[in-house]
Formats: structure tokens, C-alpha cells, sequence
């Protein structure tokens, strides 16, 4: 069974020694990425050991990835007859991934152990100022801690996230495409800004900013407000990203229809967060 040690690099990332001067001052870049653009990348935080066992534990729960398609406008809305035609709302793509359930990462799970490292969910909130009573990991067994598995003619068109924050960790690259594209926080909580927004979407890229995420790069983002995609990607080789989710409150999960689309299926724990029983039988 693999030790942090074994994945972290805590020489370059003490999240293990909160309160020495090197993690204060991991702290304040962190925070200062997130302040300019939205969006912090800690390179080789995993380092290319670590990395080895991701990869192989991805290949051998690769199968088990759900593959959904839909076709989605950058809001995750459907489509409003009310507005003029080139708003940006009215702009759909294909979108086209699979996930890999969270159930896949079992207790000797590598990058579960990431995830759990008791340290790790401290230093993301103290990364993200985020009060303690505001931050717990996500409780839904099928969404905690996933695999993003993006394949040949697959790809992740521009939209904001749902949640407030997200935190990826690219495990493998794509032999062609797969690039993180970002526009730094075009809108923010009071202002859609949808001129800007519809000019990314029209291809003009002066506010864009593109990563090349490199295997074990941990990436912090406020996808809420950063439009942002996944380029086309081609080739053999699959593109795997973690993400590792935490929520607002405690005893968060999925709803039964995003779950369901998301994940081709639910497990009882969704049904009674719902309110639903979990049998059929009469009462
Ligand atoms: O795979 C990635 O790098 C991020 C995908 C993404 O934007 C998302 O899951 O919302
Ligand atoms: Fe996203």
C-alpha cells in the first residue's frame, strides 16, 4: 500500500507542516495565482514515481468508465427561444468524456489516498481562504474522487463550472490536443459579462490563456467564473484527470438525475438523500 510519500512531493509541497515557513509560503503563491487569474497550478505535485501508480491504477479501472454525450451550451442550460440567436446562451457543442466512478478507488486506492490525506482537504481550504465550517469533502460515493477519461475525438467544450472551485490533478496526456483553455474570470457573481463571453465563443482568443498541464501537476481553479474547455483531443493514448471535489456544506451528494447521467448509475445512498426509499415495497 502506497504511503503519501510514495505520491506527494512534500519536500517541494510541505502540506504535511502547516504552520512552517515553507508552507506559509506555499500559502502565499498559491493564493496569489488565485487572486490574479483564478487558477493555481502546483507542478509536479505528484512526482513521476507517484505518477506510475496513478497511470497504472487508471488503465486497470479504465473500463469502468461511464461515456456521455450530450450536447450543452456553456451554462449547462437548455435552449431559450427567447433570446436573439447569437447569444451566448444559444451557442450548443458536443461534449464527450467518460467518467470513472469513485467507487473504482477503493481503501488502497493511490489516488484516494491523496484525497483522504487528512492534510490535503486542509491545505485546499486554507489555499482557497475558505472558512473550516465551510469545507468538508464531498459525500457521495460515486463522485469524490473521479477520473475525467477524455479519448480520441472526445473533447470538453466551453462552460463555467457548477461549483465554486475545482481541484484536478492530471495523471496522463493525450498524444495530440487536451489542453486546458481558460478565459480568467470573465464574469463575475454580479456580472455575466456575456459580450466577452461571446467573443471567446467566436474563437477570439485575447483573453484566453492556455495550460500544458504536465502529468502530477495539481491545478486549483475557480471554474465558476473562468469560461473554460478542453481542446479536441487525437491519438492512442488516453487523457486522465482527477478531480477531487469538496462541498459547502457537509453530507453533500449528487442529485439521482445528475448521478444517473453522469455516472450511468446510482447507489442507496442517493436514493435516501433524496428522500426515497430503497425498496419497492408497500408500506
Ligand atoms: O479535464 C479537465 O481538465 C477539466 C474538465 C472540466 O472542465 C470539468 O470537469 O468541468
Ligand atoms: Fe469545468
Amino acid at each position: 500500500m502506497s504511503q503519501i510519500c510514495d505520491l506527494v512531493d512534500l519536500g517541494r509541497y510541505p502540506m504535511d507542516r502547516p504552520g512552517s515557513p515553507a508552507y506559509q509560503r506555499m500559502i502565499a503563491d498559491v493564493r496569489r495565482d488565485l487572486e490574479e487569474d483564478g487558477c493555481a497550478v502546483l507542478p509536479g505535485f505528484v512526482h513521476d514515481q507517484g505518477t506510475t501508480h496513478l497511470v497504472a491504477e487508471a488503465d486497470q479501472v479504465a473500463p469502468m468508465g461511464h461515456r456521455s454525450f450530450t450536447r450543452t451550451n456553456a451554462y449547462f442550460g437548455t435552449e431559450d427561444p427567447n433570446l436573439p440567436l447569437d447569444h451566448p446562451a444559444r451557442q450548443f457543442y458536443d461534449r464527450s468524456n467518460a467518467f470513472i466512478p469513485a467507487d473504482n478507488f477503493g481503501a488502497d486506492s493511490p489516488l484516494r489516498r491523496i484525497y483522504e490525506f487528512p492534510h490535503f482537504m486542509a491545505f485546499i481550504r486554507d489555499a482557497l481562504d475558505e472558512p473550516q465550517d465551510r469545507f468538508f469533502r464531498y459525500d457521495d460515493p460515486l463522485a469524490d474522487v473521479i477520473i475525467n477519461m477524455v479519448e480520441t475525438g472526445d473533447g470538453f467544450p466551453w462552460h463555467f463550472d457548477t461549483n465554486n472551485f475545482t481541484v484536478t490533478l492530471a495523471i496522463q496526456n493525450a498524444e495530440e490536443g487536451g489542453q486546458f483553455e481558460y478565459a480568467p474570470m470573465v464574469r463575475s457573481p454580479t456580472n455575466e459579462n456575456y459580450d466577452a463571453v461571446a467573443r471567446v465563443l467566436a474563437g477570439n482568443n485575447a483573453q484566453v490563456r492556455q495550460l500544458e498541464l504536465q502529468p502530477g501537476d495539481l491545478q486549483i481553479f475557480r471554474g465558476r467564473y473562468s469560461l473554460h474547455r478542453v481542446t479536441p483531443v487525437r491519438g492512442a493514448r488516453k487523457r486522465y484527470v482527477g478531480i477531487f471535489s469538496f462541498a459547502e456544506t457537509a453530507n453533500m451528494c449528487g442529485s439521482v438525475e445528475r448521478t444517473r447521467q453522469l455516472y450511468g448509475r446510482v447507489l442507496p445512498h442517493h436514493l435516501e438523500r433524496a428522500g426515497l426509499r430503497v425498496d419497492t415495497l408497500r408500506d
